[in-house]
């Protein structure tokens, strides 16, 4: 049968269940009398079905009918022995040779098996007596099977551990019967499922602790794993890998939350209705496949959602539905899949030996040697139950046999010896902890703070209204208070908020000044290079074609400069020759009756200088500066002329710096003319000198800036310069200071550097 087909599998009628004991009706078993598909077999409990009550956090070992395991140590460590448990199937015919006992404890199947239920056991002349933790036979209902078998196991998977149940047995013998059971007569599986919920739901339990409960179901068919809630997914995709706080999981299976028993049985449900059954020579409805249904738990503790969803803890009950042994089937692909079915078997079978062998030898105070490696990965089947064989959880086997059918007497003895062999196995299984996670204790840490800081911000508030706070809010704000509140940071965060806004837009600004400056700082510096009367210079055409008026460009011109060079220095050697007639007229007395001087040839710029007062003898008659002799008038004249000569004298080296820097500015200007006419594009610039398209601002555009200076450039030195290469303007921050009146301040020397076309 293919993944999505129809179901096959159904479930009998009640009235079944107590046949042969009740002299019901004998049922043929054939392939034409498959159940219809519409009657599943997962049907929740009634409430006339009650079960025992469940004791939440119980040891395992106290409230079993058969211990089999023991609480050891505050470690929670269970140790002892799987629980196994079983079940013969009742006869389905008034026909069946079964005899009970008169007390009842001892029924014989065809002179041959006996049960006796005093002593939980099963025996055969041939091979002698078996005993287990349970034996049950009769019109019994799997809710007694459940209660005596699964159900403190259940428990203890609620309190940690990991937990495995498992049905094993020939082909017809009754494992679906048992663990899926009937809407009647539910089985192992459904019942597992409302004790799941009746303990997380009971006001017995942990109530410190919060559950969420989820689901996946696969089946292992022909040795592959399929999903049997997500069909979709191709088997190849589930993978069985290590899992350290899981043991092995199948990664890749899908994993559904489930919020009540309903909703879990209904996925198990729909799972079921994709499990391969077909009818086989043995059985009407057989299972080619095994089932494993997880119910994952997960839990944590309900004080702090955050904190302890970080690390719940997991553990994992695994209700599995096995295929049975069988004989060779008639059909081939029967047969094919009763090869898998049985190598999977064979492979459990020998991992449940060398486990038995290994604890016996522990037991009899032996090694752990178990002769040699364990073969859990010999199949699918093992790997997936090796953490629950190996020792590591909580295990329940129900063994099913149909001794009636001697035909089948092998397959009994067989499913015995599995049995048997299962009960030596030691179990050690250890309660799954939260995973320690080391992000727990500083989540938990964090929280505890801002619990503090809530309840802070609270009072705060309270104290607010009162007008109480204010400081403390001040305080927290300024940052003088160690203890920062809520209310505090928001207050703080506000304010650092503004401040940022406002810095930001104080940033635009300046970069916005910024960078209308350096437009300016553009324009005129290369109105610097290529201003007055070189309008036509190819490189000024560049840039729109006008010429531009630059504070450069209004000034002298170099010739105007060294003319009124010579003039200053005439003058002030005119004064000076003053002040040394003075000394000299001082030194003799005498006062000339006309100081109109004989140097005084050229006369002072009226335009630049301060107007000279004119000097009389007559207007200086009227005193003397005392001690020296000299009438007061000539003494303000001569201190007049110093002063006058000390401005004349800065001015002058003020003007020679001008001066140097209009002779460089030049010689660049002659340069760089000079260049652009022996370019290959120079013409075709020239020519596009009055192009509206080349406006400034895209020229602009084709500049950026660099912070470094090239000392050769700055030098004026552009003869390494090629045509076709960028041209590097540098003008030193004194060469700006001047260009701009000498009162610029020029931190950093500026290169432009112009697009490689230029
Ligand atoms: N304890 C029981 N009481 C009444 N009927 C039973 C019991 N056990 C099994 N049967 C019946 O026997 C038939 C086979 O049972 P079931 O399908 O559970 O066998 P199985 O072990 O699951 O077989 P397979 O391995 O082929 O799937 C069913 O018709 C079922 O109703």
């Amino acid at each position: 049968m293919a993944l999505g087909s129809p179901p096959k599998r159904a479930y009998r009628p009640s009235s079944v269940i107590n046949g042969g004991y009740a002299n019901t009706a004998a049922r043929p078993q054939t392939p034409s009398m498959r159940r219809p598909t519409s009657s599943l077999s997962l049907r929740s409990p009634t409430p006339n079905q009650a079960r025992r009550p469940i004791t939440p956090n119980s040891a395992y070992s106290q409230n079993s009918s058969s211990s089999s395991l023991n609480l050891q140590g505050k470690d929670n460590v269970y140790t002892g022995n799987i629980k196994v448990s079983v079940r013969v199937k009742p006869p389905l015919n008034s026909s069946a040779a079964v005899s009970t006992s008169q007390d009842g404890s001892i029924t014989t199947f065809n002179d041959t098996w006996i049960v006796d239920t005093d002593r939980q056991s099963i025996s055969t002349k041939d091979v002698g007596e078996f005993t287990f933790d349970n034996i049950f036979h009769g019109p019994i209902s799997n809710a007694t099977i459940f209660e005596s078998s699964v159900g403190e196991l259940v428990n203890q998977v609620i309190s940690g551990y990991n937990g495995t149940v498992f049905a094993y047995g020939m082909t017809g013998s009754g494992k679906t019967y048992s663990m899926q059971g009937s809407r009647e007569n539910p089985g192992i599986i459904p019942l597992s499922v409302h004790a799941v919920f009746d303990l997380i739901q009971s006001p017995l339990v942990d109530p410190s602790r919060s559950y969420t409960v989820k689901v996946s179901y696969l089946e292992i068919y022909n040795e592959h794993l399929h999903d049997l809630l997500a069909p979709q997914t191709p088997s190849d995709e589930i993978k069985l890998r290590d899992d350290p706080q899981r043991g092995v999981r199948a990664l890749g299976l899908r994993e559904v939350t489930v919020k009540s028993p309903e909703e879990l049985i209904e996925a198990i449900q729909n799972g079921d209705s994709l499990r391969r059954t077909e009818g086989t020579d043995f059985n009407a409805v057989s299972s080619r496949s095994h089932a494993v249904v997880q119910i994952i738990i997960e839990s944590s503790s309900k004080g702090r959602p955050g904190a302890a969803n970080a690390a719940p803890r997991i553990s994992t009950l695994y209700l599995c539905d096995l295929a049975g042994s069988e004989r060779a089937a008639s059909q081939t692909e029967r047969r094919k899949e009763g090869a898998y079915i049985n190598k999977s078997l064979l492979t459990l079978g020998t991992v449940i030996a060398r486990l038995s062998v290994a604890s016996t030898n522990i037991a009899n105070g032996g090694g752990s040697s178990s002769n040699g490696h364990i073969p859990y990965r010999d199949s699918k089947l093992t790997r997936l139950l090796q953490p629950a064989l190996s020792g590591k959880s909580l295990v329940s086997v129900l063994c099913t046999v149909d001794v009636l059918n001697l035909n089948n007497s092998v397959e009994t003895i067989s499913t015995l010896r599995f049995a048997a062999r299962a009960k030596n196995i030691l179990v050690s299984a250890k309660r799954n902890e939260e995973a320690s996670d080391p992000n727990a204790k500083l989540v938990e840490k964090l929280l505890a703070q801002v619990d503090a800081l809530k309840m802070e911000n609270m009072q705060l508030r309270s104290n607010g209204a009162g007008g109480a706070s204010t400081d403390a809010m001040l305080a927290d704000i300024t940052g003088t208070s160690e203890i920062t509140t809520s209310a505090g940071n928001s207050a703080l965060m506000s304010q650092i908020a503004q401040l940022e806004a406002e810095n930001r837009i104080l940033n635009e600004r300046v970069e916005h000044l910024a960078r209308l400056c350096d437009d300016n700082r553009l324009e005129e510096l290369i109105g610097l290079g290529i201003d007055d009367d070189v309008v036509s210079s190819p490189v000024t055409a560049t840039f729109n074609g006008t010429s531009r008026s630059s504070s450069i460009s209004s000034m002298v011109s170099e010739e105007e400069h060294r003319r009124k060079e010579n003039e200053y220095r005439s003058y002030i050697a005119h004064l000076e020759k003053q002040l040394y007639l003075q000394e000299v007229q001082k030194r003799n007395n005498v006062v000339s009756p006309d100081l109109k001087l004989p140097f005084n040839s050229s006369p002072a710029p009226t335009n630049i200088f301060p107007p000279i007062r004119p000097v009389s003898i007559s207007s200086a008659s009227g005193g003397s500066t005392p001690g020296s002799g000299i009438p007061q008038h000539y003494a303000d004249i001569i201190e007049d002329l110093k002063e006058e000569i000390e401005e004349l004298k800065e001015s002058n080296s003020d003007k020679d710096r001008i001066i140097s820097t209009l002779r460089s500015i030049n010689k660049r200007k002659e340069n760089l003319t000079a260049l652009s006419m022996s370019s290959p594009g120079a013409s075709a610039v020239a020519a596009g000198a009055n192009s509206p398209s080349l406006n400034h601002s895209s020229a602009y555009s084709r500049y950026y800036f660099s912070s470094s200076l090239n000392n050769a450039t700055a030098a004026g030195d552009i003869s390494n310069s090629q045509p076709g290469n960028a041209i590097p303007m540098a003008i030193t921050s004194e060469e700006v200071k001047a260009a701009n009146g000498g009162s610029t301040a020029e931190s950093a020397d500026t290169t432009l550097t112009d697009a490689p076309e230029f």
